[in-house]
């Protein structure tokens, strides 16, 4: 099959990032592409809550939601909307960060709510506190596709081996990881991590990602670190999309997740072990 990795540069609005997803994604299926992947928070970036409060909407309101499973029916792919920020009904009003799959005919075969919230002080001043602004998610999702099975996990999920363990022992020969990078650990750790969770699955990371400075009509900009990501079973970078805006057009070959776990059968090796 083949796929194509969207990498976008969104801002605080939402229907002037639909225009430019859905640009990118056209050109990504007039390419050639059968299934989509867009990165984290496809809908808005902000770093005021009070603008997404403002803007953003519930699932059943979502535009962006609407519009791109609109577009998925009309061209007849498999899209994964790497998150959408949702008001919720959480007392403190905080919103989901889901993740969407949507089949070929529109409708929506998969949620997931993002489980683990980047809250971190990295230094030098930058603080993030994402269970601020979002209720994580509770439970690890699997879906099926036409010859292989995903698993679902957003951007700081890739740090926590045992959900991705849980995913592929559930079935997961497609492990997904939309983010929002930081640009100081994209440099340092985004590389490695996403080649781990490939290595010791013997499964595909895919790893669509929003990269540069996000324009902002109000609050501050934030940057990310780009780099929108495939990593085949065996460990090899397939594509690395660099800082740019674009898409990157991949084939996806499921044959080579049986090849990698016959060569190290790590999943069969694995052992229960008392301790420590
Ligand atoms: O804030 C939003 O609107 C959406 N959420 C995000 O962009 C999140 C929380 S700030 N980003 C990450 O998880 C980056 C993780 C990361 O950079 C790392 O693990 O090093």
């Amino acid at each position: 099959m083949k796929a194509a990795l969207l990498q976008l540069n969104v801002g605080d609005d939402p229907a002037a990032n639909l225009v430019q997803t859905s640009a990118l994604l056209g050109a990504a299926v007039d390419a050639g592409a059968q299934f989509v992947l867009s990165p984290e928070v496809t809908n808005c970036i902000s770093t005021r809550r009070d603008r997404q409060q403002e803007v953003l909407q519930d699932e059943a309101s979502d535009i962006t939601l609407a519009g791109l499973r609109a577009q998925a029916a009309a061209r007849g792919i498999w899209l994964l909307i790497g998150s959408l920020a949702v008001k919720t009904d959480d007392a403190d009003g905080r919103f989901a960060n889901r993740q969407f799959l949507i089949g070929p005919d529109g409708d929506i075969r998969a949620r997931y709510d993002k489980i683990h919230m980047f809250d971190v002080q990295i230094g030098e001043g930058e603080t993030y506190r994402e269970s601020a602004g979002y209720r994580p998610g509770t439970r690890a999702v699997v879906a099926d596709m036409p010859g292989f099975r995903l698993g679902m996990a957003t951007c700081y999920d890739m740090r926590f081996g045992h959900l991705s363990r849980a995913l592929v022992q559930a079935g997961a020969q497609v492990l997904v990881y939309p983010s929002a990078f930081s640009p100081v650990t994209g440099a340092a750790h985004w590389h490695s991590l996403l080649r781990a969770r490939a290595i010791e699955s013997g499964a595909w990371v895919l790893a669509p990602a929003q990269t540069g400075t996000h324009p902002a009509t109000s609050g501050s900009q934030r940057s990310t670190y780009g780099h929108s990501l495939v990593v085949d079973p065996w460990g090899d970078v397939v594509v690395d999309a660099g800082a740019e805006p674009g898409f990157s057009v991949f084939d996806l070959d499921i044959s080579k997740v049986t090849d990698a776990r016959r060569r190290i059968p790590a999943l069969e090796n694995a052992r229960e072990f008392d301790g420590p």
